[in-house]
This record gives structure tokens, sequence and C-alpha cells, in this order.
């Protein structure tokens, strides 16, 4: 089949295709058409439009209506979306419905603060000179958002920025990934369903460089909403001008385990923090720092969880790990390790790659000037390093160009909040791996994991602009 742009609720079928296929069969599922820059030009022409004709005028409680009936609808859908994440991004299909409930619950976040977006009224008469003053902000839409997603939670982080926007007020021009498009051309469709007008969100497939790149640069563009990799993040930064921006990036996230945590909950839950979707998460675990004294006890039972892992075919049931995004991916990541054992790390756990799976791996002896460390890895790739202090365990963890999330396990309610404190990321949890998040709490990096906040309110204040409105009381 071949799918495309849809502009206007038309879609678009040029001559320029690219074929997507499906990460662990290497079967086609799908051509896709890619738009021009004229089309995508169009598309942002159409959405600015809708914006000031329709957008900026409907009422919120209709945006909720059609938030709440878009979540509906993707709820009764849930299989069939799942099965496509599956296809498209060879996610193993218990982690693909997962996406859908959560995607279903954005929805439902977003329907529900779309009728809840205030101001507030500022005490005027506490400026000199003040008095017989009224004044108040409000929140009022940016105009048309530009929202960039990656591959690796095509239906989830695509609703992290469509969503909020709707619910706001604003047009959005989507440019999802070119590796997952499929999902994102049935949830545009499933907008228009509910009864989005079909210019408030147009889908442009294309990529990066022909798409998305002139999208930044567009000066209809009111904002960029990013979500993807640091170099490209980088990139829009610098071309975007004047445009707000919101970047999501990457993270090599830590999590610290104390000798007095739950040894055995912390190995359960950071197995499948270090290699749900293989590893191909933002806050995935990628450095557990052990406490000396019970370092070689967690290790043991971290490589024995890591091995019994069923790793194979994403559409089965069973199957635990899955196929990278492509065979590429999966072997610069194989490269990783090797220049990790080249410099003397060993590997605990697997180590092996065949086509596009890579065995979940456990690296030990490793330092901070290896790849694996230092670099995001995005791959089931995990290292265990043990640590001797507090003090020690914070430094070890802070030493990153990145911020997103943490983990910090111990009975130590003090020492807990301690470390949280002196961690520097953007969200620590305590007995909870990094790689948990909900999807309405404030979301989002520091250093060069990026800015802005995600989770749908704070997404929302990120997508409006606050407008103040005064009245002099005596003429
Ligand atoms: N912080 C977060 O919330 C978060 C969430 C998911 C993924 N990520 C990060 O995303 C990365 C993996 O995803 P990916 O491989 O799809 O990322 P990517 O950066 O390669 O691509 C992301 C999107 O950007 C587009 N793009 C590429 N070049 C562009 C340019 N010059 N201008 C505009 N758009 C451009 C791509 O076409 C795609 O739609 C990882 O680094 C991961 O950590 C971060
Ligand atoms: O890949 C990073 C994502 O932000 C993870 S999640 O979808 O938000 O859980």
């Amino acid at each position: 089949m071949l799918i495309g742009s849809i502009i206007n609720g038309k879609e678009l079928t040029s001559k320029n295709k690219m074929a997507i296929h499906n990460p662990y069969t290497g079967e086609k599922i799908d051509d896709i058409a890619l738009a021009s820059k004229q089309e995508m030009d169009d598309a942002v022409k159409d959405a600015y439009q809708c914006f000031h004709e329709t957008m900026k005028i409907m009422p919120a409680h209709e945006r909720a209506d059609i938030l709440r009936e878009t979540a509906n609808l993707l709820e009764e859908r849930t299989e069939e979306f799942a099965e496509t994440v599956v296809k498209e991004a060879g996610k193993p299909i218990s982690a693909s419905r997962g996406e859908v409930q959560r995607g279903v619950q954005v929805l439902r976040f977003a329907s529900e603060k779309a009728k809840d977006i205030t101001g507030e009224v500022i005490p005027m008469d506490a400026a000199v000179g003040g008095n017989g003053r009224m004044g108040f902000a409000k929140r009022d839409p940016l105009g048309v958002v530009a929202a960039i997603t990656p591959f690796n939670f095509p239906l989830n982080l695509s609703l992290h920025k469509i969503a909020p926007a709707i619910a706001a007020g604003n047009t959005v021009i989507f440019k999802p990934a070119e590796k997952t498009p499929i999902s994102a051309y049935k949830l545009t469709k499933l907008f228009h369903e509910a009864g989005l007008p079909a210019s408030a969100l147009n889908l442009v497939m294309g990529t990066g460089e022909e798409v998305g790149d002139p999208l930044v640069k567009h000066d209809q563009i009111h904002k960029v909403s990013f979500t993807g990799s640091l170099p490209v993040g980088r990139a829009i930064k610098e071309s975007a001008g004047f445009k707000k921006v919101t970047l999501e990036l990457g993270s090599n996230s830590p999590n610290i385990i104390f000798a007095d945590a739950n040894i055995e909950e912390a190995v359960k839950s950071l197995v499948t923090g270090a290699f749900a979707f293989s590893g191909q998460v933002c806050i995935s675990a990628q450095r557990i720092y052990v406490q000396k004294e019970v370092y070689d006890q967690f290790l043991e039972q971290y490589v024995s969880l890591t091995e019994s892992l069923k790793v194979g075919d994403p559409a089965d049931e069973g199957t635990d790990v899955g196929p990278m995004i492509n065979e590429g991916e999966a072997e610069r990541a194989k490269q990783w390790i090797d220049d990790a054992v080249e410099k003397g790390a060993k590997i605990a756990a697997g180590g092996e790659r065949k086509g596009t799976l890579l065995m979940p791996t456990i690296m030990t002896d490793v330092d901070e000037n290896m790849k694996v460390i230092a670099e995001e890895v995005f791959a089931p790739i995990v290292s265990i390093i043990p640590f001797e202090t507090e003090e020690e365990a914070v430094k070890f963890s802070n030493n990153s160009i990145y911020g997103l999330q943490a983990g910090v396990f111990t009975i130590d309610i003090h020492r807990a909040f301690r470390v949280a404190e002196k961690l520097e990321m953007g969200g620590v949890w305590i007995n909870e791996i990094s790689t948990y998040r909900q999807d309405n709490i404030p979301y989002g990096g520091v250093k060069q994991s990026g800015f802005g906040r995600e989770g749908v309110k704070y997404a929302i204040e990120d997508m409006t602009e606050l407008k103040f409105i005064g009245l002099k009381l005596e003429q």
C-alpha cells in the first residue's frame, strides 16, 4: 500500500517514494509518498489559515469533545494500532498495547485540561501608582505548532505534542519519524474521524533533511516541539530563530542501588528498565551503580534474570526483547560493545548480534571514557558499576552531558532525598527505575537532554502565551 501526507484532509501521493520495512522480518510493509518542499509549505499555510479562522475561536468544550472522542476511537482500535507499532517499529506486542493505552490516557488528560486553561488576576495595587486599575493574564494559543517525533514511541510521543496543542487551540503540522510513518498516518485519520477540522492537523511525511529542516525554518510556524536525538535537537535550536522550541533529547540514565535496597525487586525492575524495547528508550537504565557490599549479589541475580529473557519475534505474545529498528543501528551498538571490550571491559551476558537482534548485554569493568558509558547507547546494553560512598554515586551519576531521569534505590528516606536533590536531572525516582514515566508528570531534561517540559498540563503551558489585559477604572 502507498500512504502519503494528509493536507486539508486530502492524501497526497507523489512519485517520490520510500519503502518501510518490518525490522524483524525485513519484509516491506508499505511505501510512503514523501512530501515535496512545496507541499510542506502548503500544509503550513493551510494550518495557519485554520488557526485564524477556526481553532482560535473554537470553544474549549468542543476541543475537549474532539479529544475525548479521539481517545474513545483509539481505545476501540487498540489491537489495530498495537499491531501497527509491532510491524513498523519492532516493539513487542505487549509493550505496543501498553503504548496505545498510554496514548488513550494522554488524550483523556488533554480533553480534561482543555476546559481548564486558566490565567490569573494581577494585584495591580501592589505597584506604586497601580491603584484604580484591574489587570489579568490569560493563556492564548500560539498558532501553528510543528510536532517532530522519533521512531521509538511513534504513537504516545506524537500524542504528547498533538493532544496538548489541540487542547490549547493551536493547529499542528505533524512530521513523524520516516521509520515509523504508518501509525502517524492512522492517528491523523483518527483525529479527523473524531471531528477535528481537517486543517487543524496536517501530516507531512518525509526525511528530516528534506521536510523537517524547512519546516523548522518556516516563518508561519510559531513553535517547534521536537523529540529526538541530540545532534538533530542542536540543529533545530540553531535553525528555529525566534520560534519557541521544546527539545526532548537523549540520555544515559543512571540508577543507584544502595546496600540497604530490596535487591531482588531492584534487579527485577532494572532488567525491564534496561532491555524494554531493546533499550531504545530515552530513559532506559544505561548505567547501574551498585554499592560494593551487594555488588556480587546484584550482578549474579541480574545476569541470571537477563539470560531468561525471551528474545525474538515481537509479534509473539511471550517475547521480552525484539529487534532494534534496523541493522545499521544493531551493528553500531555491537561496535560500541567491541570498542569497550578492546579498552578492558568485560561482557557478563549477551554481546552477540544476529541481524537486527542484539542480545541483551551486560558489561562490567567499564570506565567513563567508553562510549557505552559516556554516550547514549540506545540499545540493549547496560553497564553495572561498583561504588563505595554516597558522594561517589552522585559524582559518577552526574558525570554526563545528559540529565533526563534517574532512579535511586534505598530504604533510607533521608539519603534518598539527599541524593535526589544532588542529582542533575529533570526527574528522579526513589525506589523506581529511571525508565518509568507517568504521562501527567512534568517530563523533560536538563543539560544536553533538552529543555521545556511535556506531560499534558506542562506542554499546554509551553504551547500557550500569557496575554495581559488591564483596565483603568476611572476615565
Ligand atoms: N527526551 C525524550 O522524551 C525522548 C523520547 C524519545 C526519544 N528520544 C531520543 O530520540 C532519539 C531516537 O529517535 P530517532 O532516531 O527517531 O531520532 P532522530 O533525531 O534521528 O529523529 C527524530 C525526528 O527528527 C527528524 N529530523 C531529522 N533531522 C532533522 C532536521 N535537520 N530538522 C528537523 N527534523 C529532523 C526525523 O525525521 C525524525 O522525525 C534518541 O536519541 C532518544 O533518546 C528522546
Ligand atoms: O523514549 C523516551 C520516552 O520519553 C519514553 S516514554 O514514552 O515517555 O515512556
